[in-house]
């Protein structure tokens, strides 16, 4: 049967790409399904599920890059599909085939004209199903607290993703952040779509990417509150970033009545952190947090303390994998507090979030393409037996805190509330004065 895969151009003649992605796979099949007989079809899969990695792989954002990305541009400019125009396609169609072909989720172009949409006929394929069984699943966080004189599980709602983005997609991933920063460098994004920390010093907030809505996370010069910031424009969800979601979704790790409309890119350098904060209610719950580069800890607890410049501790410590979705909901979200503590190396995130409907942006309309995404249908692959996750050994699990621990943690928590607000960096106005060069 080795003659089978000089046999695939002839047998896919004529076809178009996602019939011969169709029939190449279901010869993979044959072949796995034959215990190897038909071992001399190399078809690379393109499933890993390691998610080790190393930073120094990943491309530095430098001019000639920026470059690129220009004269990528020379294609049509994409209207996107919010409505607007972002003056440059953030990705061309194909970039987008290639994204869409690494990430199985089978979308075909519509009729050439640039647009993606979903393909909902090929959803169900096997090795998407595969690939989902691989996910490991933690939701069972404690961590008990003491609030108003009563127990608290304030973990409860945390749900651990991990092994969703393997290598090669965070490896697209990141490259494809590098590329936008770059862009928002020589002001190719929207103004308030990047963002960079005015003043640095160890533990000072972090490069941020905002797309479909900017916000606010504190008093902004202009006296505006925080929240989303309903008359400002920034770039809509890159097609990447959609095509992140719809994984989300598709593999129930966000339901369906919650499919994000906005997301924020946080580059952080190695010593930069996320201070102590509960996410805006202009956002429903529950959203998620999506991890690259660094493993790094998230902070919990319902008080966080600033021990110095980037350094907080609280009731719990949860390890973040790279290509680990955390999702956040009920206590987790809303009474526990959360910070990233400087990190030891470059570290990104993505926070997907849907807001609101009375708070979305005036100009906001909805993306066709986020719509009716539903989890993958129940079929018996998807009730192969779900991987726990290994590798959570540096949770603390506190009990209910001493009388002088809550002393301690009660006087910290007034000076970590005022470092909140007076040093969260305001977003949504780039300033590149005083930072140093990024190291990349
Ligand atoms: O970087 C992270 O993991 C957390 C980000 C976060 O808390 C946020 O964007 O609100
Ligand atoms: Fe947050």
């Amino acid at each position: 049967m080795s003659n089978l895969s000089d046999l695939l151009p002839y047998l896919s003649q004529g076809f178009c790409s996602t019939c011969k992605e169709l029939l190449e796979s279901r010869l993979r099949n044959l072949h796995q399904n034959n215990n190897g007989k038909f071992d001399c079809i190399a078809l690379d899969d393109g499933y890993k599920s390691d998610s080790s990695t190393d930073s120094s792989r990943f491309s530095k954002p430098d001019n000639r890059a920026i470059s690129h990305v220009q004269a990528t541009s020379s294609t049509p400019a994409s209207v996107r599909s919010n409505g607007y125009s972002v003056g440059h396609p953030v990705l061309t169609q194909s970039t987008e085939s290639r994204i869409n072909k690494e990430f199985g989720n089978k979308l075909s172009v519509n009729g050439g004209n640039g647009r993606v949409v979903p393909d909902e006929k090929n959803v169900t394929s096997s090795e998407e199903q595969i690939r989902m069984s691989k996910v490991g699943r933690k939701k069972d966080f404690v961590c008990v607290e003491t609030i108003k004189g009563r127990p608290v599980n304030v973990l409860q709602g945390l749900e651990l993703h991990t092994r969703v983005f393997d290598d090669k997609e965070q490896k697209q991933i990141v490259d494809f952040v590098y590329d936008m920063q770059r862009m928002g460098q020589s002001r190719n994004l929207r103004e308030r779509t990047y963002s960079e920390p005015r003043k640095w010093m160890r533990g000072k907030g972090r490069v941020t990417m905002q797309f479909g809505c900017c916000y606010n996370y504190a008093v902004d010069k202009k006296g505006n509150p925080p929240g989303i910031m309903r008359d400002e424009e920034v770039d809509p969800i890159p097609a990447l970033f959609k095509s992140m979601i719809r994984r989300m979704v598709r593999w129930s790790i966000l339901p369906p009545s919650c499919i994000p409309n906005s997301c924020i890119v946080n580059i952080y350098d190695e010593g930069d952190c996320i201070p102590p904060h509960i996410d805006h209610h202009d956002f429903l719950r529950p959203f998620c947090t999506v991890s690259f580069l660094t493993e790094s800890s998230i902070v919990f607890g319902s008080n966080l303390r600033t021990i110095a410049p980037g350094e907080f501790s609280g009731a719990a410590s949860i390890p973040l994998p790279v290509g680990s979705v955390l999702v956040l909901k009920g206590n987790g979200a809303d009474v526990a507090k959360h910070c990233v503590p400087a990190v030891a190396a470059k570290r990104i995130s993505i926070t997907f979030r849907k807001m609101d409907d009375s708070k979305r942006p005036f100009q906001f309309s909805l993306d066709p393409e986020l719509q009716g995404i539903l989890p993958l249908g129940s079929s018996p692959m998807n009730k192969l037996p779900v991987p726990q996750v290994s590798n959570l050994q540096n949770l603390q699990r506190h009990s209910v805190p001493s009388q002088h621990d809550s002393e301690t943690v009660r006087k910290a928590s007034s000076k970590s509330i005022q470092f909140e607000e007076v040093d969260f960096p305001p977003l949504g106005a780039s300033s590149t004065a005083s930072r140093p060069k990024s190291k990349n």
